[in-house]
């Protein structure tokens, strides 16, 4: 959808019988139903649009004419390697290979494809209609003219790619968002507050101002001469504080239990309430997103 809103073909195809068409139909029916609510992407109509997909129950069908391969596959490191080898036969030399992956190392998910050099991850963001980073990520052997490439057509489309310089485990988004989750999970672990006020301290208190500008630039907006004030006037409550934080807390056991039924009283988890509650996710995100241009 991100592609088709940037005026592109796109040919969609899934090792699944009849998984490409049905994905067909749902990219239909959500850029219609964008459309009527005004929140399509792009300069082109739904129709103009979807005129640009297609779907295909052949690989070298799909891949026929193809200059970027943006891979969706499980996240199985031996899936990705597998799509991987399969697609380098049908595609140029030139053709920019990319992953969707969330946490797997590039070296390692193209460690058996012929030419590396055109491989790169391009991490989205769920959901990537509507929050728009993409991280992109380098194969040792990447060529910068890769990088370049996929930078520049990130932002074609709209998305706000952001380049990493090197590989590392879980990216930027998943280490820093991992982080945050590893803090919010011991203070509910141990009492300290609940499943639904941590969330608050995130969407009502932290998110509010992540929204619009990142945590570097809050703590040089946070004192009244920047960064190297705030340094001086944080410096030590940051170390005592960072020095409080024991080992990465197990995600399983009575914690985890106490948490999933915490969060289900506030969140039923039937599929229609999560279904409602992604809706209103979307919504609120397209807004944002709408705000900040
Ligand atoms: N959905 C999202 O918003 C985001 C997804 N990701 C990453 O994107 C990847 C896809 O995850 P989901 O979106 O949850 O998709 P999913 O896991 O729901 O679906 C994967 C699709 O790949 C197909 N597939 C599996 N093996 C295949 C093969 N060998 N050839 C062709 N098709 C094959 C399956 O039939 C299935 O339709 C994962 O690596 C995930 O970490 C990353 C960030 C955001
Ligand atoms: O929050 C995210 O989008 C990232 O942590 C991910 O990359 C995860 O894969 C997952 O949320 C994507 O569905």
């Amino acid at each position: 959808m991100v592609f088709l809103s940037g005026g592109y073909r796109v040919k969609i195809y899934d090792n699944q019988p009849g998984q490409a068409s049905r994905a067909i139909a749902e990219i239909r029916k959500q850029v219609e139903e964008l459309q009527e609510a005004q929140m399509l992407r792009g300069n082109l109509s739904a129709s103009e649009q979807l005129s640009q997909l297609s779907s295909h129950d052949d690989l070298s069908q799909a891949l026929e004419g193809a200059f970027f391969v943006q891979e969706c596959v499980f996240e199985e490191l031996q899936a990705k390697q597998a799509v991987f080898q399969a697609v380098e036969n049908h595609v140029g030399e030139d053709t920019v290979l990319s992953s969707s992956t969330s946490c797997l190392m590039p070296s390692n998910i193209f460690s058996l494809v012929q030419n590396p050099k055109r491989c790169l991850i391009s991490h989205p963001v769920n959901p990537p209609y509507y929050v728009r980073l993409v991280e992109l990520v380098p194969h040792p052997a990447t060529l910068p003219t890769a990088m370049e490439m996929a930078f520049e057509l990130m932002k074609e489309v709209g998305q706000a790619p952001v380049r990493l310089r090197r590989e590392i485990d879980g990216f930027a988004l998943n280490r820093v968002q991992y982080a945050i989750i590893a803090e919010c999970w011991r203070l509910v672990k141990d009492n300290v507050i609940s499943v639904k006020d941590i969330d608050l301290v995130m969407s009502e208190g932290l998110g509010m101002r992540y929204a619009f500008i990142g945590p570097i630039e809050t703590m040089h907006l946070n004192a009244p001469n920047g960064l190297e004030d705030y340094l001086g006037r944080y410096r030590e409550g940051m170390r005592r504080v960072l020095s409080s934080f024991g080992p990465t807390p197990e995600f399983d056991g009575e914690a985890a239990a106490r948490i999933n039924k915490e969060i289900c009283e506030f969140i039923p988890s039937d599929q229609e309430n999560l279904s409602a509650r992604r809706e209103r996710r979307d919504q609120l995100l397209m807004r944002l997103a709408k705000l900040k241009k």
